[in-house]
């Protein structure tokens, strides 16, 4: 398939950055017979296997499980007991595989792709360099994912502040933790470390989730305070210190200071493309990609996942790296590519359906557009909300369920293009929702869909009866 005769050194395409969504890019490229090479600085499964996702979702899952069994009379007086901390950490660090990779190294040689370990730097078009060797492709795809933006807060860098990493990979429970940070990865480990023993400050310049409807980040910070922690909005940091003591202090712009054993960060990220070479070779250090997730002015590079800031999920970008490389795969075989709206070789998804979870107590699942978001865009738009506790399968599920849920319709279309469920158990109901809204059902056909009795989803009933 390849012009140059192969060799050690020369493959059809190259992946750098060996995360989940790298290494769904070598596969899907390599499927139709390329030869494929993937490189990794770190471990082979990237930031959501060993830092996030799976870490983070395992400190989280105990405390939900305990609080919903004490949710229910029956199930409640026998779960009266402590969380065991020790086996939440031991069952954390069985996910991320004890932050070993030899599971995915050996996945990778299973689907024949090339591992070379070591940080990859482009030195010109589909070439490569890494630790001193040279490498060369037809394409190469960049999936280094994103890295943490840290505030500028005067005494921050001195103070050995935790960051995601730091946090989901802790062997011990601060007895008093403050968090700086009210978005996704702050909330949820506000939570984590709440339920694990922490006294957790959370402190956010703005709401928490603020990217969500406006209900979400009240019902959120009300949960977070009646599992004891201290939520501060409207605060910024304005310096910090540790003293001899090892406890760090934190100065707020509104003159009061919080102190704690241990501070985390979570500011947000930006793509990671540092030391690639990119400006380099004239290329932006932000690249933007068209919908196969070639980079724009080029005709063989690819950037997917966190490193496009398209979408910063796992889910959407594995959704990405099937889409870019079976693009890849068609382009480098002179097949035709379906880069048409919805085709195969596209993630259209990523501008109108993009789910998303926040694994808070009570868990956050929306997709699509909220109502201000969709306004702002142009569109036309209705919108419906519920009580979930009013649901007779919410209030079996849990007794004094409380949860809201909203429908962003556009009326023209008579679609709906946006969803959020706020709740115990959430999580599952938001797929019905991305299906509805990537299919284009119409309302009309929607009240066809009959939700199960007695399931929280028959609030989709009582949304559509809104509607009306
Ligand atoms: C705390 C936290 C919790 C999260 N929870 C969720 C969640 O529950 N669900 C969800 O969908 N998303 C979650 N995310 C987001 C998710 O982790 C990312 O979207 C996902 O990891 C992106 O995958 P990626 O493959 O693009 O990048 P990464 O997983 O970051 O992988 C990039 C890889 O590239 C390597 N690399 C970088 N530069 C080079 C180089 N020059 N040479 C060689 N290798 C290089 C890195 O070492 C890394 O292994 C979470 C994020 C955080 C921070
Ligand atoms: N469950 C999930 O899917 C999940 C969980 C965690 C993280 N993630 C992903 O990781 C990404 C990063 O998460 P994140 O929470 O770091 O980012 P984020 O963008 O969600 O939130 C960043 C927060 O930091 C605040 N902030 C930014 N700069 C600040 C400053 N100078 N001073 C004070 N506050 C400041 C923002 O106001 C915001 O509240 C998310 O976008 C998401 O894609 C996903």
């Amino acid at each position: 398939m390849s012009a140059v005769e192969p060799s050690a050194e020369h493959y059809d395409v190259i992946v750098i950055g060996a995360g989940a969504v790298g290494e769904n890019v070598a596969d899907y490229a390599s499927r139709s017979g390329a030869r494929a090479a993937i490189v990794e600085a770190e471990l082979v499964g990237g930031e959501c296997s060993y830092w996030a996702c799976m870490p983070s979702k395992a400190l989280l899952r105990s405390g939900h499980a305990l609080r919903a069994a004490r949710r229910v009379a029956g199930s409640r007086e026998a779960a009266s007991g402590q969380i065991d901390v020790d086996a939440v950490l031991a069952r954390r660090t069985t996910f991320t595989s004890n932050w070993e990779d030899d599971g995915q190294v050996e996945w990778l040689a299973s689907v024949g792709v090339d591992l070379i370990r070591g940080r990859a730097r482009l030195t010109g078009r589909g070439e490569i360099e890494v630790d001193g060797r040279r490498y060369t492709a037809r394409a190469v795809a960049l999936a280094t994912g994103s890295a943490p933006v840290l505030p500028d807060v005067p005494g921050l860098d001195g103070v050995g502040a935790w960051g995601t990493r730091e946090a989901t990979s802790a062997d011990r429970i601060p007895p008093r933790l403050i968090v700086i940070g009210g978005g996704v990865a702050g909330t949820e480990l506000a939570f984590a470390f709440a339920a694990l023993g922490s006294q957790v400050t959370l402190v956010s310049r703005s709401g928490l989730l603020t990217s969500e409807e406006p209900f979400v980040g009240d019902l959120v910070a009300e949960a977070l305070e009646e599992l004891g922690g201290d939520v501060r909005i409207g605060a910024s940091p304005a310096r910090v210190d540790r003293d001899g003591d090892g406890i760090v202090t934190v100065e707020l712009d509104d003159g009061t200071a919080i102190h704690a054993e241990e501070l985390l960060v979570a500011t947000g990220r930006r793509p990671h493309t540092d030391g690639l070479g990119l400006e380099e070779l004239g290329l932006s250090a932000n690249p933007e990609v068209d919908d196969t997730m070639l980079v724009r002015g080029t005709d063989w590079l690819y950037a997917v996942g966190d490193v496009n800031g398209r979408a910063p999920l796992t889910h959407q970008g594995k959704y990405q790296a099937r889409a870019a490389g079976g693009a890849i795969a068609a382009r480098l075989a002179g097949d035709p590519v379906d880069d048409a709206e919805w085709g195969r070789h596209v993630a259209s998804a990523d501008h109108a359906a993009v789910p998303h979870v926040v694994f808070t107590d009570p868990e956050v699942a929306s997709v699509g557009l909220t109502e201000a978001a969709a306004r702002d865009a142009g569109i036309d738009v209705d919108a419906v909300e519920h009580d979930l506790g009013a649901i007779a399968g919410a209030a079996l599920h849990a007794d004094g369920y409380s949860g809201r849920a909203k429908l962003v319709i556009d009326r023209a279309r008579r679609i709906i293009i946006g969803a959020t469920f706020v709740g115990q158990d959430t999580a599952e109901l938001v797929h019905a929702a991305t299906i509805a809204i990537v299919g284009e059902v119409t309302i009309e056909r929607l009240r066809h869909a009959v939700p199960s009795y007695p399931t929280i989803s028959e609030v989709w009933l009582r949304l559509l009866e809104a509607y009306n």
